[in-house]
């Protein structure tokens, strides 16, 4: 039975930056306070922990503080490797501090948290917990991936931790884009791309970099982290790698990734390979070539990385005071962050943080459809396809490491899989830009699955949707001066903007402007 740790006058936690404020802070008087728990023997009881909540000394760093204030408890939550979705009865496991990315029969691993320890607390005190984490700069918690530092990576201790203060991204109440293109009064973006490298790919790479960092002082052989990639994870590996002076390899498609994300990992001082062949060959070459040399592979075949990004799904519950959306829609390519998202949803339902999951929506290019191809098909055999050229470039991805966790997930929740065509995606992209966005085209796929289901129906005007925004525009700047100015061979780019032309003079620019004027009255 899960315990709830929630108390009055109850003493300080070691573990918890709650209580790194002193007991008598006006903050906490008047409020329930937290205990931390140590367990019994028999698992079933949790006794509260003192600790002497120490001043801070003005040289000390964030991490010392948060060194100065470690519990000497044990901790009673553990993670390890395990097959993904293996048979029941399975004990094929591995620990976390081995370096091993496929299970014995080839298949995927996911990472197995000791759910019974993490029951032993209630939604009410993970859902506190979580809460009184939200913009700290206590270290590691600061970070929105280490606020959930219990359900992550929760044996790291926090001095091997590389983090840049990650998530907490906003979630954006799209209020003009949905009353006006489509008559919804809930439809909500989760900007996972307004972050530190500019994608949501920071949420599982301060993971993957932190835990490399602690093989590396634990002696494991590990030289450099290498990736594949179309431009994201590429750019959150260099910089979370540069930042804990750990060398990075990157394997890059040749001329198939924005020059924003092409400079990111050259800036950061990573090893970049651009190599002739699309985002699919490379990941070919990084898989062959991370068996034979010590380097560790960054890629979401691994499953850490999912650890983090699940984060984003706690977050939204979190950010909706624990209320579970209706939809949730996120673009797709290699396909890892949709099981991601499923994975957090999942465990705040069975560690009773919420009482179900919403239902989710996978978008995919038409260029790049591999999933939507096989769900339309009754997810009878998958083929993987060479993808096309798409400005979603991100997700230019033709033969998915993750799709068995995709197909995992999407069957769980009764999910679907849309797709946008190169005109949708961006028309849609020009159409939330002229609310107020500035999204990626990767959204712009995601919107595109957006408009398709209302207008079938199946989401109707009231539902709470959530759509996920994964990278930030300004990488993509080039696409949408393509669209603006009219450039892209057939496609009519009906939400253009150019800009206008005219002489410096006042009787011109007066001229322009009061045509401009006009059309703005007529309109409104
Ligand atoms: C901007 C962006 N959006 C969406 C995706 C798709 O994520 P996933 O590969 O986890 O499906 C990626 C990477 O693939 C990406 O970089
Ligand atoms: N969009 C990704 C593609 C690789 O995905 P990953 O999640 O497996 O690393 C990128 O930016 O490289």
């Amino acid at each position: 039975m899960a315990s709830s740790c929630l108390s009055f006058n109850a003493s300080v936690s070691p573990n918890h930056d709650l209580f790194r404020r002193h007991p008598s802070s006006p903050l906490l008087r008047h409020r329930p306070v937290l205990v931390s728990c140590t367990s019994s023997a028999d698992g079933n009881t949790t006794t509260p922990i003192e600790t002497v909540v120490k001043p801070r000394r003005t040289e000390n760093t964030i991490r010392d503080d948060a060194r100065l204030q470690r519990s000497t408890a044990a901790n009673p939550f553990s993670a390890r490797y395990v097959p993904f979705n293996a048979p029941p009865g399975s004990s094929e496991h591995y620990s976390l501090d081995e370096i091993v990315y496929r299970s014995r029969s080839g298949g995927l691993l996911d990472v197995e948290h000791d759910m019974e320890a993490l029951k032993r607390f209630d939604g009410a005190y993970w859902r506190d917990l979580f809460d009184s984490r939200v913009g700290k700069s206590t270290w590691p918690y600061g970070s929105g991936v280490w606020s959930k530092k219990e359900w992550v990576l929760p044996e790291i201790d926090d001095d091997d931790i590389v983090s840049a203060f990650e998530g907490n991204s906003n979630l954006f109440w799209a209020e003009r884009f949905g009353k006006k293109f489509l008559g919804m009064n809930d439809l909500w973006v989760k900007h996972c791309g307004i972050s530190h490298t500019g994608s949501f790919k920071d949420l599982g790479m301060t993971v993957l970099v932190s835990q490399v960092n602690r093989l590396r002082k634990m002696k494991r052989p590990v030289v450099g982290v290498g990736c594949a990639s179309t431009g994201d994870t590429s750019a959150a590996l260099s910089a979370y790698c540069a930042s804990a002076g750990i060398p990075s390899i990157v394997f890059l498609p040749a001329n198939k990734i924005s020059m924003a994300q092409l400079v990111q990992p050259i800036a950061n001082g990573a090893f970049v390979l651009s190599i002739d062949t699309d985002f699919d060959g490379c990941m070919k070459l990084i898989r062959e070539i991370t068996a034979e040399l010590p380097i560790y592979l960054a890629n979401s075949l691994n499953s850490l990385r999912l650890e983090g990004q699940k984060t984003a799904a706690i977050e939204i519950l979190q950010q909706f005071d624990w209320q579970v959306p209706d939809w949730v829609i996120v673009p797709g390519g290699n396909l890892g962050n949709i099981y991601a998202f499923y994975k957090g949803f999942k465990m705040c339902q069975e560690l009773g943080l919420v009482d179900r999951i919403p239902r989710m929506v996978c978008a995919q290019a038409a260029n790049a459809n591999p999933l939507y191809l096989h769900y339309k098909s009754g997810w009878k055999d998958f083929k993987p396809m060479t993808a096309s050229t798409t400005f979603a470039s991100a997700i230019q991805i033709g033969d998915p490491v993750s799709i068995d966790r995709a197909v995992y997930a999407l069957k769980k929740c009764d999910g679907i899989v849309e797709e946008a065509t190169e005109e949708e995606l961006m028309d849609a992209m020009a159409q939330a830009d002229s609310t107020g966005m500035f999204i990626c085209p990767h959204t712009g796929v995601a919107l595109t699955a957006l408009f398709k289901l209302r207008n079938r129906g199946v989401i109707a005007p009231t539902d709470r949707t959530v759509v996920v925004s994964t990278a930030h525009g300004l990488k993509f700047t080039q696409s949408k001066i393509d669209y603006h100015s009219k450039a892209i061979p057939d496609m009519a780019c009906r939400f253009s903007n150019p800009p206008v032309e005219v002489k410096a003079d006042f009787g011109a620019v007066m001229d322009v402007l009061k045509s401009y004027l006009g059309s703005q009255t007529l309109r409104s």
